[in-house]
């Protein structure tokens, strides 16, 4: 199986809850059909049970109720008898006291429509009528001859004690069947004298509702059908009434039980009780005899028997078994819920653990592929214990192609691991493993060293190992991965030596010399002038830039006043010169003129690093520095002469008409100075300028710029100071110099002019509106102020 197919968990668990819902489907048809033929055959049993029980509780009753009959009817021979009717010619008396005996009888008795008794040659002798309750004594006249009747035949030849039981029909009254329906039963017995003579019969004709009537109320709660049928299976009794009694009406169609189950009927053939089964369902029957008289001699009637016979329906069954199973439903639902459920969570489960085992499989897999991957390749996997000269319990068999020893010599205890590093490195896998010992690392990798091969070799090993520890956290097995890196260590050795070569080469430059990578900025190269300048001769880290050694700052140069040659190389990819301000071990600024050229990669395309030269032109940019203040300074009073100052006004107003700020100009001239000169000598003159300077700078701002204008006559450039401001300022000035004793000379004075510059001001009108400032100070009577706003 692949592991995708493996992944498909939807489509197995939809197949496996399909399969579920089909077996659950099986099973519950399987149990509802045993369940089903089980209540069927409960239910049949049950109804058999009691079809049977009834048909023995209506044989005993009609069997009851043609003993009374019988016993009815041996009473009435017996009154005959004693009435005196055996005699060969009853007298009227006998015939009255028995006609008052049987109408008494009838009288009680109400279950017989006709009571009589015929002499020995048929005739009526004794009649009572039942006349519905009130009996009556049918008069002499109206006695009729019987001699013909088949009751008379049949009894008569009967012995004494017998009684015929006539079959049992509907009374017929002038050859048309009595309505309302009358069934009839007659059972009569001979009358014998002592001599056992025959006198004559006495008969009864049973009103054989009474005995429908039994059957009817016993059947009444019985839940199938119920028949009467007589000895040929014509209908007495039916659940269909339109059949009953149809064989007593020939218009009628002549059909019975017989016709309509011949199958039943065939079987219908012993005494007792027996069942039958067709389509229709289950017939239980009893074919029952009209019982004799006590001497059981057969009746004369040998057809009067009844045929009882109950149904129990197709369709009652199914009815009943239906009932029955609407009880099973609700708790086989739940069965089947609970064992949907447990299936389906089984299922679920079992899916799970499924995938699970899958999963495993499939690292399993993943893991022998990497181990196969491993064995084949060039890493050997070592397994071995940190006991005393690291015996070896596993090593892969990829051993043999690295060291020339095979797997078998280091397993079999012949070699360990401590016999095949060589000796010099033994020290540090010790110190390792102490390491690894006491920090709670997994895993770690060694510094590179060197085993000894079989002949004689020394291989540079890398190696990652995995700590094994003990439950107190001791390191019992080591896992080490090894491999052959020694093309690697000859490389870097190789790229040692030429790194070397160049590094001397590299040293002969006597300017400081530097190669830089160009995207990190840190130095690969530099030679010992680099080191001396700027790190003292010590070596250089592995971390530091190029900015970091000469600028001592952890930013790389930038922009116009600093720019970075690096920059410029990335942009350009030419050689680039600058001059930068750098300093040295010592702090001390070095002026160096760095020029820096591109090193290309193999493509020729790309800068890989760029190789810095710094000059040391420090002196230069002093002397430089020096020529420049010179060129700006007035020798006598050391402030700026007129050039600078005219360069100066003319940046400072520049800038201020840029700003929109405020700019004064203030000129001032020592008065009466050529008489000083004249008086003193010029170098005193000399002497008071450059006191009088000392007095101004001591009371100006640093950013104020006093200059020599010329002579005796001096200006101050008075930045973000407003008219008010330099008035003042003048004026102090002014007062500082009058109360100041000059050497030699004592009191001198000096007259001040300002002014404000004006927006559309250049610096000749504003030095022009300052010099007539001043003139008026000096017109005015000198050592005074003048305000040109
Ligand atoms: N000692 C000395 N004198 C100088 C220097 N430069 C100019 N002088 C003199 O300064 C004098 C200036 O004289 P004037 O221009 O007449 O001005 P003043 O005598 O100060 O008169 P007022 O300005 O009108 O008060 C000249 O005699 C110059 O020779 C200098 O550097 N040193």
């Amino acid at each position: 199986m692949t592991p995708n197919s493996a992944m498909q968990p939807n489509h197995r668990l939809t197949h496996h809850l399909l399969l579920i819902l089909l077996g659950l489907m099986l099973l519950a048809s399987l149990i509802h059909w045993g369940l089903r033929a089980q209540v069927q055959e409960r239910v049949e049993q049950k109804l058999y049970d009691q079809s049977v029980t009834l048909l023995r509780q209506l044989n005993q009753q009609l069997q009851t109720d043609l003993k009374e009959v019988r016993s009815d009817l041996l009473y009435l021979t017996d009154q005959a008898r004693q009435n005196g009717l055996t005699q060969p010619q009853p007298s009227d008396q006998a015939i009255a006291r028995t006609s008052i005996a049987f109408k008494a009888f009838s009288k009680y008795k109400r279950r017989y429509d006709q009571v009589r008794f015929l002499d020995a040659e048929g005739m009526e002798r004794v009649r009572v009528n039942a006349n519905q309750g009130q009996p009556t004594i049918v008069p002499t006249d109206q006695l009729q001859s019987k001699a013909h009747r088949y009751y008379f035949t049949e009894t008569i030849g009967l012995p004494s004690g017998a009684i015929y039981t006539s079959p049992f029909d509907l009374n017929v009254e002038h050859g048309e069947v009595e309505l309302p329906l009358k069934p009839m039963l007659r059972l009569a017995s001979p009358v014998s004298d002592a001599q056992s003579n025959k006198r004559g019969i006495v008969i009864l004709n049973y009103l054989g509702r009474h005995l429908l009537n039994d059957f009817l109320a016993l059947t009444r709660d019985y839940p199938g059908r119920t028949y009467l049928l007589n000895s040929e299976g014509r209908y007495l009794l039916s659940p269909n009434k339109l059949q009953e009694w149809n064989f007593m009406f020939p218009d009628s169609p002549q059909v019975g039980f017989a016709q309509d189950h011949p199958l039943i009927w065939s079987q219908i053939t012993q005494r007792g009780i027996a069942s039958s089964r067709t389509a229709e369902g289950r017939f239980v029957h009893l074919r029952m005899r009209l019982p004799n008289s006590q001497s059981s001699l057969s009746s004369g009637c040998q057809n009067c028997e009844f045929v009882l016979i109950l149904q129990i329906p197709e369709s009652l069954l199914e009815t009943q078994i239906d009932q029955e199973m609407a009880h099973q439903y609700p708790l086989l639902g739940l069965f089947f819920l609970i064992l949907g459920a447990v299936l389906i969570f089984l299922t679920f489960n079992r899916e799970k653990r499924r995938l699970s085992e899958l999963q495993i499989q499939h690292l399993n897999q993943e893991i022998a592929d990497e181990r196969d991957l491993f064995i084949g390749g060039p890493t050997v996997v070592i397994h071995w214990r940190n006991e005393f000269g690291w015996p070896i319990d596993y090593i892969s068999s990829n051993v043999e192609p690295l060291l020339g020893y095979t797997a078998e010599e280091f397993q079999s205890g012949e070699l360990s691991l401590s016999s095949i590093v060589a000796p010099s490195y033994l020290q540090q896998l010790i110190q390792e493993n102490e390491a690894a010992q006491t920090d709670s690392r997994s895993w770690f990798e060694r510094k590179p060293y060197q085993l000894v091969s079989a002949d004689g070799r020394r291989l540079w090993i890398q190696d990652t190992t995995s700590v094994i520890r003990d439950s107190a956290g001791h390191i019992t097995h080591f896992y080490a991965y090894i491999s052959d890196i020694s093309p690697l260590k000859q490389a870097e050795e190789k790229l040692q030596r030429s790194h070397h070569y160049i590094q001397n080469v590299v040293d002969t430059i006597a300017d400081p010399t530097l190669v830089i990578n160009i995207d990190t900025y840190r130095l690969e190269i530099a030679n010992s002038a680099a080191r001396q300048t700027y790190c003292g001769g010590a070596s250089i880290d592995a971390e530091m830039t190029c900015h970091r050694l000469s600028h001592k700052r952890e930013v790389p140069c930038s922009g116009e006043h600093d720019p970075c040659p690096i920059e410029l190389i990335r942009k350009t990819k030419a050689p680039a010169r600058v001059i930068h301000k750098h300093f040295d071990s010592h702090g001390k600024v070095i002026y160096a003129e760095v020029s820096a050229t591109p090193i290309f990669d193999d493509t020729g395309e790309r800068v890989v690093q760029i190789i810095e030269s710094h000059r040391d032109i420090t002196h230069h940019v002093e002397m430089e520095q020096q020529l420049t203040q010179l060129a700006a300074t007035d020798r006598l009073t050391q402030v700026f002469n007129r050039m600078k100052f005219d360069d100066e006004l003319v940046e400072q107003i520049e800038w201020a008409k840029q700003q929109q700020s405020a700019l004064g100009l203030i000129m001032f001239d020592i008065d009466h100075f050529k008489r000083i000169n004249d008086n003193h000598g010029h170098d005193v003159g000399d002497r008071v300028l450059q006191e009088a300077v000392a007095v101004v700078q001591k009371r100006i701002r640093k950013s104020d710029v006093l200059a020599r204008w010329g002579g005796e006559e001096f200006m101050i450039i008075t930045p973000l100071a407003d008219l008010a401001v330099v008035e003042t300022v003048a004026e102090d000035l002014r007062k500082a110099i009058a109360q100041h004793q000059f050497p030699q000379v004592g009191r001198i004075t000096a007259s001040f002019g300002a002014s404000m510059l004006h927006p559309d001001d250049d610096a000749r009108a504003l030095i022009k509106r300052v010099d007539q400032a001043l003139y008026r100070s000096k017109r005015e009577g000198r050592n005074r102020t003048t305000v040109s706003p």
